[in-house]
């Protein structure tokens, strides 16, 4: 941490706030910040999901969940976008890929549902309830949901036109997972000239610890900045509420 302030937005007429963040502080404002809440999705989040029946450990989802209530409640307040990303793919999985694509090969819910037949079916498919969003964390009026059918939201998604469409320059990053979607996500926004910001304590990880410990430390040497719920919230909470 060190005193700079990095300003995604110098020419931003409105109000600000400064979020503290590793490495640098991020000043922030309404009108060009939006949270990206990743795949909090029974898949992910839920006992009984995709990841839960593909032997990772779910338990501390739980622990998340109101994390990301927090998250999402204080930025509403203040005006900013809620964007809610939904992993997984159709029905019949055409999304999905064929064994020309390494998505077919590597996705866990994919070879979970090729090894137990009778799982076939279950796992991110759109209007199932592995796909939707844990009921804890309802999508409210305002918010955007945008579906994503590869660990990173910028591929083969509307995620980078519903951004560039708000004038949005700073991506808020809560969800699941920390070393795949989440890291993902940010990594190819830090291309697109997005500047993420990674709440560590409103992320859960699939894995070891040290896959946590790895992408934080990328996230804040390499691509981005890691700050926490009550920092952002104390941020956020600087801003003028929301016109209703
Ligand atoms: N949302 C995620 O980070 N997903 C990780 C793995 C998968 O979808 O198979």
């Amino acid at each position: 941490m060190n005193d700079a302030i990095i300003d995604p937005a110098p020419s931003r007429p409105g109000p600000s706030a400064v979020l503290s963040a590793r490495p640098e502080a991020i000043r922030l404002d309404a009108a060009t910040t939006a949270v990206i809440v990743v795949d909090m999705q029974n898949a992910y989040a839920s006992q009984g999901g995709y990841v839960d029946e593909a032997g990772f450990d779910v338990g501390p989802a739980a622990g998340v969940i109101p994390k990301v209530v927090d998250v999402v409640d204080a930025a509403r307040l203040a005006g900013i976008p809620v964007i809610f990303l939904q992993n997984g793919w159709d029905s019949a999985y055409v999304e999905a890929g064929t064994p020309l694509s390494p998505n077919w090969h590597k996705s866990n819910a994919l070879k979970t549902m090729r090894a137990r037949p009778a799982l076939a079916g279950k796992f991110l498919a759109r209007g199932g309830w592995d796909y939707e969003l844990v009921d804890t964390l309802p999508v409210q009026e305002g918010d955007l949901r945008v579906h994503k059918p590869r660990y990173s939201a910028f591929f083969n998604s509307q995620l980078d036109s519903v951004l560039r469409a708000r004038g949005i320059r700073t991506l808020i990053f809560a969800g699941i997972a920390t070393n795949v979607c989440v890291e993902s996500t940010l990594r190819d926004g830090f291309h697109l000239e997005y500047f993420g910001v990674l709440l560590e304590d409103a992320v859960h990880h699939l894995g070891p610890d040290f896959v946590r410990q790895a992408s934080l430390y990328n996230v804040e040497t390499f691509f981005g900045w890691v700050s926490s719920v009550a920092d952002f919230r104390t941020a956020v909470g600087q801003l003028p509420p929301k016109e209703s």
